[in-house]
């Protein structure tokens, strides 16, 4: 399977962010992107994951399920925020988003216990995400990417607030993500500690 974006451009309110942005990753790769606050990153991010239109240009899957024709479809999106609700539990918060999401084809989720103890924190499920410190949110948010199979990762910022334990953590799930075919694209400003993965430098425009 591979993910191509062609030509995308994209506009917040009257501003054009960025202009004729084209990738292409193949199953097992990983995209950085990087650049200065404000560049266009979270943008291009939330087009990739659906959430916003592109003004011009193309996002298509190849040889993936014929069914699939928007790359979204098949993407888990981790946002600056962690998309969790504060006074759910843990585990009530990871089974919406299980039962929300679902598996697509080629693969399935583990359970909600599984995917804690794999982030380390198997013990505090049953507290209220928002009694979390902003440590142990960032980390419960990753788990979210294994409580569902989807092949595409979309990752804003993913490890901000983390420490240097949970960033060899983060960088041992993205590695075995990867190793499984996988496909990542990941808005950063710290090294994610992946071996080859294309970059994408984007200097937004000056006003
Ligand atoms: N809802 C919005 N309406 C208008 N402009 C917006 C909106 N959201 C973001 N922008 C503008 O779009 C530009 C790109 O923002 P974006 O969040 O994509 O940058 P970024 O590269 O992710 O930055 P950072 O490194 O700070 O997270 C910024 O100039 C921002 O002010």
């Amino acid at each position: 399977m591979r993910l191509l974006a062609e030509g995308l451009s994209a506009r917040r309110g009257e501003d054009l962010i960025f202009n004729d942005i084209s990738f292409a990753l193949g199953a097992g790769e990983a995209l950085v992107v990087t650049g200065p606050n404000g560049a266009g990153k979270s943008t291009l991010l939330r087009v990739l994951a659906g959430l916003l239109r592109a003004e011009s240009g193309r996002l298509r899957i190849e040889g993936g399920p014929a069914e699939f024709a928007h790359p979204y479809e098949l993407s888990h999106y981790l946002g600056h925020r962690n998309a969790m609700k504060q006074e759910l539990t843990v585990r009530e918060n990871l089974s919406f988003w299980q039962r929300f999401m679902g598996d697509s084809p080629g693969g399935s989720g583990i359970d909600v216990n599984a995917a804690a103890e794999a982030v380390g924190l198997a013990g505090i499920t049953h507290l209220p995400f928002g009694y979390l410190s902003a440590g142990q949110q960032r980390r419960m948010a990753m788990a979210k990417l294994l409580v569902a199979y989807r092949p595409i990762w979309l990752l804003d910022e993913p490890t901000a607030a983390l420490d240097a334990g949970a960033d060899r953590l983060f960088a041992a799930l993205v590695t075995a993500h990867l190793e499984r075919g996988g496909i990542i694209i990941a808005a950063t400003h710290q090294p994610l500690g992946l071996g080859s993965t294309q970059s994408l430098q984007m200097k937004g425009f000056t006003h």
